[in-house]
């Protein structure tokens, strides 16, 4: 993997908030067609981390590369104008709507109406349509009725359908922050499959989660931050639950020494 360029990366990425070091040089790196799991402790900088990358902050000092270029984010319009897109746990759905419309959100599809193109109709139907598609080819079987209103959604439909808006346009990487957290068994389990989906159409996600079983099922790689740093990045495959949970807390090293022995 280490041939190819990564889709976003970041070195040395500093971040303080007065006396508080919230990211102390922190590197990742993530691929086109995985998933990347970013765990930690609390107050590891987990968020301040992925809003560095998302142009919700500015880091003090370090660079971003997309696709291999500098690029500098100051708002997070300028990351999703390069494909980033973020679905946090608000969701920020518009519930009084249906799918299809908050699928479109901003972004909305106009026809010509009866006067001509002065005034510019909705295109409801064309953009439910374009909507089922989009439902479709992700895969999100939760979902059966596109013109079903938000409110009346579950907690895993309405993640599906945020997670559906951030990917539709054409975005190369989608953060997650904790899509499964106030989800059952079931919707959880529907969530890791949009996002194995998102994977197989070769995306890089990240995931933040604090849900170790999510994460070892569905992670690639595992991104470990640690009092505001990278401690390791760790496999499903290479390493156990426990071992992850001792190098995020620092009671071991990623090759299984106690700290302060490496
Ligand atoms: N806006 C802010 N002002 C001051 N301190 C902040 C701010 N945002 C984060 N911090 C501090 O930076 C450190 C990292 O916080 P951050 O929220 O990134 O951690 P986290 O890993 O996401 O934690 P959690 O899992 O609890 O959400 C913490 O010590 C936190 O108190």
């Amino acid at each position: 993997m280490t041939d190819r360029t990564p889709v976003l990366s970041a070195r040395g990425l500093i971040k303080t908030y007065g006396a508080v070091v919230a990211l102390d040089g922190v590197d990742l790196d993530l691929y086109a067609g995985e998933v990347l799991a970013v765990i930690g402790d609390n107050g590891a900088g987990k968020s301040t981390l992925i809003k560095c990358l998302t142009g919700a902050e500015i880091p003090d000092l370090g660079t971003l590369t997309v696709d291999g270029t500098q690029v500098r984010f100051r708002k997070p319009q300028d990351a999703r104008d390069a494909g980033i897109e973020t679905v946090y746990q608000t969701l920020s759905l518009a519930p009084a709507l249906d799918i299809s419309a908050n699928l479109f959100l901003g972004r909305e599809r106009r026809r010509p109406g009866v006067l001509g193109s002065v005034f510019r109709m909705l295109d409801k139907s064309g953009m439910r349509e374009e909507a089922t598609a989009k439902v479709d080819d992700l895969g999100i079987r939760t979902i059966q009725d596109i013109t079903q209103v938000v409110e009346t959604l579950s907690g895993g439909q309405r993640q599906a359908v945020a997670v559906a808006r951030a990917v539709a346009f054409g975005s190369k990487v989608v953060v997650l922050d904790e899509p499964t957290a106030a989800l059952g068994v079931r919707e959880s389990e529907q969530v890791l499959g949009v996002i194995r989906e998102l994977r197989e159409r070769g995306m890089g996600v990240i995931l933040i989660s604090h849900n170790m079983p999510h994460v070892f099922e569905v992670a690639d790689r595992i991104h470990v931050q640690r009092l505001g740093r990278r401690a390791a990045v760790i496999t499903p495959r290479d390493h156990t639950m426990s071992e992850a949970v001792a190098i995020m807390t620092g009671a071991a090293t990623v090759d299984g020494t106690k700290e302060g022995q490496a």
